[in-house]
């Protein structure tokens, strides 16, 4: 393997109690929420279809313009304490939260800049209403930290000299400051979702990443990081020049997820976010320009990642006044009344099962119980749900509710077990016991 300064700080799954805890979490909401939920996509009358967080970018707007918008960020609607109970009858285990994305404006009052909710008419420290109130709601808090920075002066796309590297420097200091700050202001944290780490000048100072990780990890040992802030002493990203992971889990998969009969996956930590319509993380004003996913479509994309041992973080990008869209508040209900049912079994604590996927849907051990489910999404015509069982595993029995399900033995590890008498109209649960 190559010698590297700035690779992997470790090789292998972490089996602390707050990592165990992250695990078990399975299922995340992810908040977008910032200046550009004010315009949402719209601006000078013209309605732009990208992802409406990056107006500014798209609409060509100058940073003088757009950061005034500072000036009108008044969530005078927002209640913390109902965005955490919404947030707990949806199921969530954890919320990631925005604390500054490329924007550079922080939801939180940073000794480090003005660009910041202290200067705002809103003037409070937004961001501990949040987290005390996620907190008190038993929902473990992580904090969302855009490194590209638009705002900030010292921030660069590339090191092309002397000048640059020097400016670069004090963007570093700065990134770093404010990344200390968050962690003293609000020690309940548990961990920081880096984004904007694809420019040259961060591939080109694998120590900067390296070292925000370990002065992260001073203050608490335990502190959980994403893959997505590290780059190595060749600009390797995720994975370091000796494809060993970097940072605590793997944090790649944004809008997709990997292939069902993906076992390389499985062998790490990873976790996958998702929009809820094709690409939209900040408030948009018009959800009709694109698909927006069902809540059946949601949950089996939930499953599908516990089945391959990953974590699932679902946005939601309230509007400027703190109020959330229909939308999502008719998918947080139609999720959390199918959480209600099911996650205790199949979703928190859930893993990968190391069963020969199916067309069905998807199997998932629950690391608590011991015990192995199947998750149905498609009912075959054949009305039989077919299993193989790997070679010396025999099927025991199938329970589904409080019924034993027939089913018959094909041949040597194949199996066909009957549909329930009354099969839900819903993606529902069945138990294999296996010999
Ligand atoms: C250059 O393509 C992208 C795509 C998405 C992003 C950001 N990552 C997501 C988690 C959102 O924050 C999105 O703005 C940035 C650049």
């Amino acid at each position: 393997s190559i010698t590297l300064k700035y690779g992997a700080q470790y090789i292998g799954k972490r089996q602390d109690a707050e990592m165990k805890k992250f695990r078990a979490n399975r299922l995340g909401q992810f908040i977008h929420w910032g200046l550009y939920s004010i315009p949402g996509g719209e601006w000078n009358g013209t309605t732009y279809l990208g992802a409406a967080e990056w107006l500014a970018n798209f609409a060509k707007i100058p940073n003088a313009t757009w950061d005034s918008l500072q000036y009108q960020f008044n969530p005078n609607k927002f209640n913390a304490v109902q965005w955490a109970k919404m947030a707990k009858a949806s199921g969530f285990k954890y919320v990631t939260i925005t604390t500054k994305h490329h924007e550079g404006f922080c939801l939180w009052p940073s000794e480090f800049t003005e660009f910041d909710i202290e200067n705002t008419p809103y003037k409070k420290d937004l961001l501990k209403e949040f987290v005390d109130a996620y907190t008190e709601a038993g929902i473990d808090v992580y904090f969302y930290y855009s490194i590209l920075d638009w705002h900030h002066k010292d921030w660069r796309y590339d090191i092309k000299n002397q000048a640059d590297s020097l400016a670069f420097s004090k963007y570093f200091e700065f990134a770093k400051n404010q990344l200390l700050e968050l962690q003293q202001k609000y020690p309940e944290v548990k961990g920081f979702w880096f984004d904007g780490t694809w420019d040259a000048s961060w591939k080109k100072n694998g120590k900067y990443s390296y070292d925000i990780q370990k002065a992260l990890k001073e203050v608490n040992p335990n502190v959980i990081v994403n893959s997505r802030l590290r780059a190595d002493d060749f600009g390797s990203r995720h994975f370091d020049s000796n494809g060993n992971l970097m940072g605590d889990y793997q944090s790649g998969y944004e809008r997709y997820l990997p292939a069902k009969n993906d076992t390389l996956i499985t062998k790490i930590d990873w976790e996958a976010c998702m929009t809820i319509p094709v690409n939209q993380w900040g408030y948009h004003k018009d959800w009709s320009l694109s698909h927006v996913k069902s809540a059946n479509e949601i949950l089996e994309l939930i499953v599908k990642t516990v089945s391959l041992g990953g974590n699932f973080l679902l946005n939601y990008g309230p509007k400027g006044d703190g109020t959330f869209r229909n939308e999502e508040l008719e998918i947080s209900n139609s999720i959390g009344n199918w959480m209600s049912k099911y996650a205790d079994k199949v979703i928190y604590y859930g893993d990968y099962a190391n069963l020969k996927p199916q067309d069905w849907g998807y199997y998932v051990k629950n690391t608590n119980s011991g015990k192995f489910y199947g998750v149905v999404f498609n009912l075959p015509l054949s009305k039989l749900l077919k299993i193989e069982l790997p070679n010396g595993k025999k099927l025991k029995v199938v329970n589904f509710e409080t019924e034993k399900l027939e089913y018959h033995h094909h041949d040597k590890m194949g199996y066909f077990i009957s549909l329930p008498e009354n099969t839900p109209n819903e993606p529902f649960i069945f138990e294999i016991l296996m010999e």
